[in-house]
């Protein structure tokens, strides 16, 4: 029995991992938001209590929600690997010289698992090295106007990306840019170690694989279709990997591969695309008409047959793969340009479905909301104006890892 079961978006959610805001968001600074994919700097007590609003809100609802950094220290406890981690994380972590790397590495083994764990996760300022204590490298002297020997990792909040759990699998992705893909390391170990989670599931994809692939990229439509974006983040190449692997294990029948461009604003599949109930979906007007999606099917001796679809009416593609009459595309924020623009940007199209037609939102887009309770969705509406500064939403926020089969 597999401790993953995901054949869907909008089965009622039983289980989903999440990470709370934490230090990691105190080492964020002006001049390097960009270097950290961060638009703005969020205040971490607002962001925590949002967070937590937020988990209140889906345990109210019957869901279990477990945390990123317990599975992690539980999965380093278990097989007794804390240096094993520590060393991977110092060798990922872009620190030259071999002192610092010395001093840091001591530091970490001296805290406990779960201290540590959060410590990797908030990065180092070089401040918190005395510099008499070590003799620089040529790197480093070069690079102390950086005020960090260690890159915080402020978008852990976002537990949807570094892996993606599809079927009774997952996919442990390789992300698009290196602070992102640092992350990966936690999901690595969780899968490796956790006496939950390192047997009876199936391994998609890795870290060590070479195309990039992030969760916001991937979604399970159905128990026998996927759909993935190809993005600024997710590789055609991946897809086809990917594909390839599901089929192999008979996981799925279809991947739906969607051409939504290499966009900042609409960096993954699910910015502008949610499932919220058995034939309705969130989407942002701007890929309603003219996408290029690809079915991906099992071909002959076990290679994988591509075929563009000639609609490119996303309605038409849905309701073909997934055997339905017709779906529903509700637009965000009604499809108006100004409005959509605004709403997308503060993730109105990221929504998270606990059950078919109960869908968590952000309170802060009212056209967008009005417009999925018109359609009979029962919101619940939480505050996010601290956690959407790191351009996430619910869905981005969450990983299930049950869900009950429709
Ligand atoms: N599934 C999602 N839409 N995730 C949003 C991630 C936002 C994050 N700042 C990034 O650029 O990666």
């Amino acid at each position: 029995m597999s401790a993953i079961n995901v054949t869907s978006e909008i089965g009622k959610l039983k289980k989903v991992l999440v990470h709370r805001p934490g230090k990691e968001m105190e080492n964020l600074m002006p001049d390097y938001l960009d270097r950290l994919l961060f638009d703005d700097i969020p205040y971490l007590e607002g962001a925590q209590r949002e967070h937590d609003n937020f988990v209140k809100e889906m345990e109210k609802e019957g869901v279990e929600v477990v945390y990123l950094e317990k599975l992690a220290t539980e999965a380093i406890d278990a097989g007794d690997a804390k240096e094993e981690f520590v060393d991977q994380w110092i060798s990922e972590s872009g620190i030259v010289s071999e002192s610092v790397k010395t001093i840091v590495k001591e530091q970490l083994l001296a805290m406990d698992t779960f201290e540590m764990v959060l410590k990797t996760m908030e990065g180092f300022r070089r401040t918190e090295i005395n510099s008499e204590n070590f003799a620089s490298s040529l790197a480093d002297l070069m690079e102390s106007d950086y005020p960090f020997l260690v890159d915080p990792m402020p978008n852990l909040y976002f537990s949807r990306d570094p892996f993606a759990t599809m079927g009774n699998g997952v996919s442990i992705n390789k992300m698009f840019a290196e602070t992102r893909n640092r992350e990966t390391i936690y999901g690595h170990y969780i899968f490796k170690y956790h006496p939950e989670y390192k047997e009876n599931v199936d391994k998609f994809y890795s870290r060590d694989d070479e195309n990039r692939i992030e969760g916001g990229d991937e979604l399970v439509l159905s128990k026998d279709v996927l759909a993935i974006g190809i993005s600024e983040r997710t590789d055609s190449r991946a897809i086809e990997i990917l594909a390839k692997r599901v089929f192999e294990k008979g996981a799925f029948k279809e991947v739906l591969a969607f051409d939504i461009g290499e966009h900042r604003k609409f960096m993954h599949l699910d910015t502008v695309f949610t499932m919220v109930d058995y034939d309705k979906f969130t989407i942002h007007p701007e890929i309603e008409g003219g996408l290029r999606v690809f079915s991906l099917t099992p071909g002959e001796n076990g290679e994988v047959k591509i075929v563009e679809k000639e609609s490119h009416k996303l309605s038409e593609v849905l309701a073909q793969s997934l055997g339905l009459d017709s779906v529903t595309l509700i637009p965000c924020a009604g499809g108006g340009l100004v409005d959509s623009a605004r709403e997308q940007w503060n993730d109105g199209s990221n929504t998270l479905t606990i059950a078919p037609g109960v869908v968590v939102v952000y309170d802060r887009n009212p056209i967008t909301n009005d417009l999925l309770e018109k359609h009979g969705l029962r919101l619940i509406k939480v505050p996010g104006s601290e956690l959407v500064r790191g351009r996430g939403g619910p869905r981005c926020m969450t990983m299930p890892l049950v869900r009950e089969d429709l």
